[in-house]
């Protein structure tokens, strides 16, 4: 493994409760100031659950095109269900991105408060009913969803204490959050071609922590702002490759980095992937957090609530607010 790398964290302290809580607080802030991305490992996600995600996502994905387009994310109005391969192009190359998708959140009905105000990635999921177990299918998705959510809170906890702040005013954040799922199929590439193509363009995510878990494929690539390179992100059998996205590093006044990250899968094999994107509450305001002020500068930037940010960054890059899916949310790369 390349030394210059994300760091592996171990998250068991989190639960202990005992002293070396200490050294992950202070493992997690260094990887937040120096990459943004790290991998984390004994956390509480039940490995069996991770495969199942991963065993549903590849039926899922093994039905025929016309099967998935009937689940269409650009359909029913709530960014929820199918994206087909190439149809996002982070990079601007001459053919779009090589992987296909598909959108859960957390499973709202319409009559939510929520969901009846327009709040930005809150709706009803869409759920396959041709993939060969599909009530599995859906207890499975929501299942992970959950876990996912509780996992997020406590990574946030611990971000809270990296900032020497206690974890209470993370709490509102956190109720009620844009949280989005996504299943990610990466069909091999060509090794050789003159103009590489990429699973997924360069890009940094725009929310405030991405969880992803990926294959043993490989192919994830994140830079690294010290050593100037892209760096593999080798997988680690069942850990969460963790990111901040620029929500976070707005919020810390810049402290904290979301990074560019990309996807060349040229393994020979099928690569997939499910990231996780927490975002928080749409009401709650991202001010300058305590103690991130510049000396000369104070906060850099003026208060937002998620909602304005995650829509405000959507329409930025493309035009619109609304009809488009959620996993469309990235910064356009800069390198
Ligand atoms: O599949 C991966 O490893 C990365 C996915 C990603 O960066 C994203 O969906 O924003
Ligand atoms: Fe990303």
């Amino acid at each position: 493994m390349n030394p210059n790398e994300p760091p592996i964290i171990d998250f068991a302290p989190f639960y202990a409760n005992h002293s070396t809580k200490k050294d992950l607080i202070h493992q997690i802030q260094q990887a937040c100031e120096q990459f943004g991305f790290f991998q984390l490992i004994n956390h509480a996600i039940p490995t069996e659950l991770q495969t199942a995600v991963l065993q549903h996502s590849t039926e899922f994905f093994n039905l025929p095109l016309e099967t998935k387009e009937k689940y269409n994310q650009a359909t029913g109005g709530f960014n929820r269900g199918y994206e087909r391969l190439r149809s996002q192009n982070f990079e601007k190359r001459t053919k779009g991105d090589l992987k296909e998708g598909f959108y859960f959140g957390k499973d709202l009905p319409l009559d939510d408060v929520y969901v009846v105000q327009r709040r930005f990635g809150q709706g009803p999921n869409k759920y396959p009913a041709e993939v060969p177990d599909a009530e599995g299918f859906r207890r499975v998705m929501d299942e992970y969803h959950d876990a996912m959510i509780e996992l997020a809170v406590a990574i946030m906890q611990v971000i809270a204490r990296t900032l020497g702040l206690d974890e209470e005013p993370f709490g509102d954040f956190c109720d009620h959050p844009v949280s989005i799922l996504r299943l990610l199929h990466y069909p091999s590439q060509e090794a050789d071609s003159s103009d590489l193509e990429r699973g997924i363009g360069a890009h940094t995510d725009f929310g405030a922590i991405t969880m992803l878990l990926q294959d043993d494929t490989g192919g994830l690539q994140v830079w690294n702002n010290l050593s100037s390179e892209w760096v593999d992100v080798t997988p680690v059998p069942g850990a969460y490759v963790v990111n901040l996205g620029n929500m976070m590093m707005r919020w810390t006044n810049d402290r904290y980095l979301s990074n560019l990250h990309r996807v060349i899968n040229t393994s020979g094999k099928e690569r997939f992937s499910v990231p996780f994107f927490f975002s928080g509450n749409p009401n709650y305001t991202i001010r300058c957090l305590p103690g991130c002020e510049d000396p000369e500068e104070g906060a850099r930037y003026p208060p937002v609530t998620v909602h304005e940010w995650m829509a405000g960054r959507y329409a930025d890059t493309y035009g619109t607010s609304d009809g488009k899916a959620i996993g469309e949310l990235r910064q356009e790369p800069d390198a």
